[in-house]
């Protein structure tokens, strides 16, 4: 591939496994995320996430962009920004900064609202 594919099934360091489609026409991502992890106590399931992409033009190692909603699971939601890199035979990863936030009391609470971090995604086998 000349072109770093955001499309197909990923997973994390977490665990966590993840299908992005992308859609040239209106360079949309969609797709569905299962969280390897929670801080919550309910059970989780796997939900819808909704981003773009800088794609398909020129862009070779495209930069892109979705939000999860945790809907029925937490109140809370985590944005991922991030971009796809391949290496030497090809082999794409998609490397990302998160930010989650979570629902909180009140606006004097919402220091305590958000959580950052890191999370390098590689192709499902
Ligand atoms: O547990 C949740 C919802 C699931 C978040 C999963 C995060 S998203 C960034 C990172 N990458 C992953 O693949 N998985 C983790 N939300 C939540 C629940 C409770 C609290 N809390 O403070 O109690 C805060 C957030």
């Amino acid at each position: 591939h000349r072109k770093c594919q955001l499309s197909g099934l990923w997973q994390n360091e977490l665990g966590s496994l993840m299908e992005i489609h992308e859609r040239s026409k209106d360079r949309e991502l969609t797709g569905r995320y299962l969280t390897g992890v929670t801080a919550t106590s309910n059970c989780i399931h796997q939900v819808l996430l909704q981003g773009s992409w800088h794609g398909p033009a020129r862009r070779v190692l495209p930069t892109f962009g979705f939000i999860v909603t945790w809907e029925k699971f937490s109140n809370s939601t985590t944005a991922f920004v991030g971009q796809c890199f391949m290496d030497e035979s090809g082999q794409e990863t998609l490397r990302t900064t998160w930010l989650l936030w979570e629902e909180v009391e009140s606006p004097k609470d919402d220091w305590k609202a958000i959580r950052v971090g890191t999370n390098v995604f590689t192709r499902r086998p």
